[in-house]
């Protein structure tokens, strides 16, 4: 399975997962700094402290790009790092952090994919009332043109959000992730905002003259238990209200905004069942279809559904009360997520056919194994097996028809993986948080002839 000539391999990774230096430099304090210090949040009390000091290493650990031979690499600015307290002047040094970064990874011949927003929101915005309020997304607007002015002349690609849908439903919904709010109206108004916010940014990054512009949303397929291995299995009519409902609020009520300027109607039904739709106002959705070049696919697992008694109701996302998230019949990963290589595929089909104005870039795909050092090395064949099953799988869907531009595993470095910690494992090179140690995994060298080959 040979790629396309230009198809680009590269890995992801995100700054409050990896940077650590959380007070260096004149950063401000982020939402995840307070919520991963707030008791009971993240397991075994971890927080991004330190995480993989990359603040410090970044330049090794280009190096260890370099040797994978990476074609791309996706990292995130961290907001409090250029403005404090997420509006006003700019910290010169928080900016020369990333300035030097991306001129390394020049050097290295690694084109630099800047994710402006991956959750560290500036806690002085939450005090303001953080995603739920309107003018969040004005100041997003502010910080992203700053950024682009600085960087803009060597990077190209720039995504504006790195999965609104996590943002406003886990962050301000369930309250698995920062700010930790627990309010399907502020959940769906925080969805709204995150999405004026990509908008306006977007219009303010075309404006300086970037490239390539994208927005990476999470997304996957809708199945009901017997679809997940038999795709010619037929849903009964409750079971398909539910999965169209969940596609709309899990995929639609990002993409569609963003691309064709609309909310589906299951978005407006949530909001008017959650607080109504006041915050949306005249005007707003035509901002938020600033043209965009990429579509971005986060892809881990399906997301399996049939009709019947909705989650808790504190952990329940606007939309979903009597819909049952039922398990696959298939091998789960460490995070207990199930492992269906072809959902990928079905995914990124369905997406070229609804979205066909843009392209597609797998912008996340990877999975946590239970990694053991021995030796100095990491035998993950079971991450190997994962990606393996999954490359084909984007192969499949170039072969299909689907506009792939290219494959971003997450993640180059094991890191903080949020409300988990450290305990959870998802990169293909392996840190030692005592000694900060970097070791390749089996899954990196893997890796590494795949991208030689440019295929399997
Ligand atoms: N069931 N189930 N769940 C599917 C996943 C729920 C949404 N979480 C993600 O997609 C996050 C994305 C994030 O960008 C990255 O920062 C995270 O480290 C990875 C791994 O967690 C993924």
């Amino acid at each position: 399975m040979i790629f396309p000539e230009d198809f680009v391999w590269g890995a992801a990774t995100a700054s409050y997962q990896i940077e650590g230096a959380v007070k260096e430099d004149g950063r401000g304090q982020s939402i995840w700094d307070t919520f991963s210090h707030t008791p009971g949040n993240v397991a075994d009390g971890d927080t991004g402290d330190v995480a993989c000091d990359h603040y410090h290493r970044y330049k090794d650990d280009i190096g260890l790009m370099r040797e994978l031979g990476l074609a791309a690499y996706r990292f995130s600015i961290a907001w409090p790092r250029i403005q404090p307290d997420g509006e006003g002047s700019i910290n010169p040094r928080g900016l020369a952090f990333y300035d030097k970064l991306v001129d390394e990874l020049l050097a290295a011949e690694i084109s630099p994919y800047v994710t402006l927003y991956h959750w560290d929101l500036p806690q002085g915005l939450e005090d303001r009332g953080g995603w739920a309020n309107r003018d969040t997304a004005y100041r997003f607007a502010d910080y992203a043109q700053a950024v682009h002015e600085r960087l803009g002349d060597r990077v190209s690609d720039w995504a504006t959000l790195n999965e609104p849908w996590v943002s406003a439903f886990l962050g301000y919904g369930n309250g698995v992730h920062a700010p930790g709010r627990r309010d399907p109206a502020y959940a769906m108004r925080s969805a709204h905002h995150l999405l004026l916010g990509h908008g306006l940014a977007a219009r303010r990054l075309r404006e300086g003259g970037a490239q390539r512009i994208m927005l990476v949303v999470n997304s996957a397929p809708v199945l009901t238990p017997a679809q997940v291995n038999d795709p010619s299995a037929v849903p009964d009519e409750a079971d398909a209200a539910v999965v169209h409902r969940i596609h709309a609020l899990l995929t639609r009520q990002f993409l569609d905004p963003a691309v064709y300027g609309t909310y589906p109607e299951e978005v407006i039904e949530a909001a008017e069942r959650n607080g109504g739709t006041g915050h949306i106002q005249d005007g707003d959705l035509a901002l938020i279809n600033a043209p965009i070049d990429l579509v971005g696919v986060n892809y881990y697992n399906p997301c399996v559904v049939e009709a019947g008694p909705g989650l808790p109701a504190d952990a329940a996302w606007p939309g979903s009360e009597d819909v049952k998230f039922a398990t696959a019949d298939a091998p789960t990963t460490a995070m207990g997520w199930p492992i269906v290589p072809d959902g990928l595929s079905r995914l990124l089909v369905r997406l070229s056919q609804d979205y066909p104005q843009v392209g597609l870039m797998v912008t996340e795909n990877g999975a946590a194994f239970d990694d053991v050092l021995e030796h100095g090395r990491v035998h993950d064949a079971q991450r190997v097996a994962y990606l393996d099953g999954h490359l084909r799988e984007v192969w499949r869907a170039i072969e299909a028809g689907a506009d792939l531009r290219g494959y971003l595993v997450w993640s180059l470095l094991d890191n903080f993986e949020w409300a988990e910690g450290y305990r959870r494992r998802f990169g293909i090179v392996h840190v030692d948080y005592g000694t900060q140690t970097r070791v390749p995994k089996d899954s990196a060298l893997w890796y590494r002839g795949v991208i030689g080959r440019n295929g399997l």
